[in-house]
C-alpha cells in the first residue's frame, strides 16, 4: 500500500492536460461488447478502474490490447458467463455488464456491483427497466440472473433521475425489439458519449441529453471507433485546487459547457475565471467570498465535485452550506478535514463549512472524491506535510496525479505505508 505525501503552500502554475472520462469509460467499455466486431476506444484514460473493466471483458472471453490511451476490444468470442463474484464487485459500474449482455445475448448473471461505498446505491430503476424490457430478474445469493426470451421495447418512467439507470437501460434496449422510451432520464454529458457510441455502433438513439430518450431496437451493431470526451471531475477538480492555492492554471482539452455550474459558483467566490475552446483558465485571488453550494443532477452542480469544493469552501471568510441532493450522505471526507483543523459540521444532506486556515495532519481516503477533497486540502497547507492513505482509491478516477501537481509546482510524493 502508498501513501501520498504533500508539502503545501505553494500556489499552483502552468497547465494541466485532462484525460477522458472515467465515468464514460466504465460505461463505453461494456456497450462494446454489445458489438461483434472490433470497436477502438481512443482517449481512455489510465485508471484501475479501467484495467479492472479490461479484465472482466477478458474473463467474459474478448480479446483486448490497451496501449496507452487507446483501447482495441474485439468481443466476437466473448460468452454471456455468469460473474457472481471477483472482479464485479471492485467497481460500481460492472453493472453495465447486466444491460450488455442482456442486450447482446439475452441473458446476465453478475454479482450486485462494489465501488466506492459513500452510501447505498441501489438498482431498483435498472432492474425496473430491464423487467419492462420483459425480462426475468431474480436475486440468488447476491448476484442477479437475468433473462429474457426477447427484448420488446417498452416506455419507462424513470422514479429517480439515475445515470446508471439510463445508460443500463439503453444499452439493453440497443437491441430489443421496437422502440424504447425512457422518461425522465438523466442528462450527463457521459449518456451522450455512451449513445454516441451505440449510434456509431449502428444503433438508433435519439434525445440522449434530455429528460427524453429514443431508443430503437436493431438486430446487430457493429464495430466503430470512437474518442472518449473530456473528464469533466478531473477538470473540476485541478479547478478547485488552482483557486484553493491562489494558483494560475489552465486546465486543457476540456468541454467549457460541461464544467459551467462550477465555473459559476467559483465566479461567485471571487475565483478570476477565463473560458476557452477547449481550456479554462483558472486565476486564484487573495480572497474569497463564502457561497452555497447544492449538488444536483446535470446541469446542476456535479455531487462528484461536491467534495472536493468542501476544501476550497475552508479558504473562504464567512460561513458555507453545501449540500448534496444526490447522496445525502456523502461526507466521509469531512472528519478527515476537521483532523486537519477545518470547521465543519454536518447537518442533514449539508454540511456547514466556517472559513480558516488549515494544518497539515495524517488523513485517510475513504473513498475517491474524499481522496480529492485531501488532497486538496492538503496543499493548501504551508506548514508540515500531510499524508493520505487509501491511494488506492484516488487511483480509481486521477490518471497521473502525482505527476500533474508536480508539474504545476506542487510537492507530492507516493510513499510505501
Ligand atoms: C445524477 C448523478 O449526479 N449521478 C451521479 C452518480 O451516478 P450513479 O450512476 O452512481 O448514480 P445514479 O445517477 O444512478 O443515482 C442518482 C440517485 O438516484 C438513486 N438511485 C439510483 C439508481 C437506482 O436504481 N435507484 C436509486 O434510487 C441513487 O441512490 C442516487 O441518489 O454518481 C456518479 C459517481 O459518483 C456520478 O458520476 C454521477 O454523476
Ligand atoms: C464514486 C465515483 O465513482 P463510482 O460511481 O464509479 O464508484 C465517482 O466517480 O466519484
Amino acid at each position: 500500500m502508498e501513501k501520498l505525501m504533500i508539502a503545501g503552500g505553494r500556489p499552483l502554475r502552468g497547465t494541466v492536460q485532462i484525460s477522458g472520462a472515467k465515468n464514460s469509460a466504465i460505461a463505453l467499455i461494456p456497450a462494446a461488447i454489445l458489438s461483434e466486431s472490433t470497436v477502438i476506444l481512443d482517449n481512455l484514460p489510465a485508471l484501475s478502474d479501467v484495467a479492472i473493466y479490461t479484465e472482466l471483458l477478458e474473463e467474459l472471453g474478448a480479446t483486448v490490447r490497451w496501449d496507452n490511451d487507446q483501447m482495441v476490444i474485439d468481443p466476437s468470442r466473448l460468452v454471456s458467463r455468469p460473474m457472481p463474484n471477483g472482479n464485479v464487485k471492485k467497481l460500481r459500474a460492472s453493472y453495465y455488464l447486466m444491460g450488455a449482455l442482456l442486450g447482446r445475448f439475452g441473458e446476465a448473471v453478475i454479482g450486485m456491483p462494489g465501488g466506492c461505498n459513500f452510501e447505498p446505491r441501489p438498482i431498483d430503476q435498472h432492474i425496473k427497466g430491464f423487467e419492462a424490457l420483459g425480462a426475468q430478474v431474480s436475486n440468488e445469493n447476491g448476484a442477479l440472473h437475468i433473462r429474457a426470451k426477447q427484448l420488446r421495447g417498452a416506455k419507462i418512467y424513470l422514479d429517480v433521475v439515475s445515470v446508471g439507470a439510463t445508460i443500463n437501460i439503453m444499452l439493453a434496449a440497443a437491441r430489443a425489439k421496437g422502440v424504447t422510451i425512457i422518461e425522465n432520464a438523466a442528462k450527463e454529458p457521459e449518456i451522450i458519449d455512451v449513445a454516441t457510441l451505440l449510434n456509431a455502433m449502428g444503433a438508433k438513439i435519439k434525445g440522449a441529453g434530455t429528460e427524453t430518450v429514443r431508443i430503437e431496437g436493431v438486430d446487430g451493431l457493429q464495430g466503430c471507433r470512437h474518442s472518449i470526451i473530456p473528464d469533466r471531475i478531473q477538470a473540476g477538480t485541478y479547478m478547485i485546487a488552482a483557486a484553493a492555492t491562489r494558483g494560475d492554471v489552465i486546465v486543457d482539452n476540456v468541454i467549457p459547457k460541461h464544467l459551467e455550474a462550477l465555473t459559476a459558483k467559483l465566479q461567485e467566490m471571487g475565483v478570476h475565471i477565463y473560458e476557452m475552446d477547449e481550456s479554462i483558465r483558472v486565476v486564484g485571488q487573495p480572497e474569497y467570498e463564502s457561497v452555497d453550494v447544492k449538488a444536483l443532477v446535470y446541469p446542476g452542480f456535479a455531487t462528484d465535485l461536491q467534495s472536493p469544493m468542501s476544501s476550497l469552501l475552508t479558504q473562504t471568510r464567512g460561513v458555507s452550506i453545501l449540500s448534496d441532493y444526490v447522496y445525502s450522505n456523502r461526507f466521509k471526507h469531512i472528519p478527515e478535514l476537521v483532523r486537519m483543523g477545518a470547521r465543519i459540521k454536518v447537518e442533514g444532506r449539508s454540511a456547514i463549512i466556517e472559513g480558516g486556515a488549515l494544518s497539515s495532519a495524517k488523513v485517510k481516503a475513504t473513498d475517491l472524491r474524499a481522496g480529492a477533497a485531501l488532497v486538496i486540502a492538503g496543499l493548501t497547507v504551508a506548514q508540515g506535510t500531510t499524508e493520505i492513505t487509501g491511494v488506492e482509491y484516488i487511483d480509481r478516477g486521477y490518471d497521473h496525479l502525482v505527476t500533474n501537481l508536480v508539474n504545476l509546482g506542487a510537492e507530492v510524493w507516493r510513499e510505501k505505508d
